[in-house]
């Protein structure tokens, strides 16, 4: 695997067209959008959501974050809100996957793996040859030395998620070293995406890029 010299920057919970437009002025490379999911804040209705992808310029990405799980319920999901990608969030079967990129194969899909141990890297061999990218999350900062393992065992790109701000993110991406992050709850201030917090964010990133690439 080549080195990272750009990490890539994905930010969670976007609500609005301008949120979409703060993330993306501080260098997000992908929005993420929240459709209705059994808990948790920033769900947006499917409507809002085919409004902020239509409009995402390229080459910024838009991830629909899907609770469905089955093939045919997450491909109308991405018909009726047209993102350029969908994040599945439940661990669903593989069959199930494989069958989706039958039915849109121009939608690329991530696929979430809920981190509760090292189990998680059992699930690699069935799931990689469907998807274009995991996506490691708990909600919370986890465990980073299975993340770890997790980057070294995975064929395809791992975006890391959960607990990262500027504070942390520099030590997570020198431990794990994934191909991009995922924030949502750590860039906003009462609910509202923080255009300082993006900045120190960004900014701590990029730092962090430039010091691992040059050790090597
Ligand atoms: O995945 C979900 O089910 C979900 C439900 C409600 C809101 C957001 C959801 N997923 C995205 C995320 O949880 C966050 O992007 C990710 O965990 C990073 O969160 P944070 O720790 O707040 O940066």
């Amino acid at each position: 695997m080549l080195a990272i010299m750009r990490t890539r920057i994905k930010i969670c919970c976007i609500a609005s067209i301008d949120e979409a437009q703060l993330a993306i002025a501080a260098g997000a490379d992908a929005l993420g959008l929240v459709a209705a999911v059994p808990c948790g804040p920033g769900v947006l209705p499917d409507a809002r959501i085919a409004k902020i992808a239509a409009w995402a310029p390229p080459p910024v990405s838009t991830f629909l974050l899907t609770a469905e799980t089955t093939a045919s319920r997450i491909a109308e999901h991405v018909a009726a809100t047209l993102p350029t990608t969908v994040q599945i969030v439940n661990h669903i079967a593989p069959q199930e996957v494989a069958e989706l990129a039958r039915l849109l194969p121009q939608v690329r899909r991530v696929q979430v793996i809920h981190v509760e141990g090292g189990d998680a890297l059992a699930m690699i061999p069935a799931h990689a040859p469907h998807v274009h990218a995991f996506l490691l999350d708990t909600g919370r900062s986890h465990d980073w030395a299975i993340s770890a393992r997790f980057v070294r065992a995975s064929p395809v790109p791992v975006f890391l998620a959960g607990g990262l701000d500027d504070s942390n993110v520099a030590g997570a991406l020198r431990q794990v070293r994934p191909y991009g992050i995922d924030l949502c709850s750590r860039v906003r201030t009462d609910g509202r995406l923080d255009i300082l917090k993006l900045a120190l964010l960004t900014s701590a990133v990029r730092e962090a890029d430039a010091l691992l690439y040059a050790e090597g």
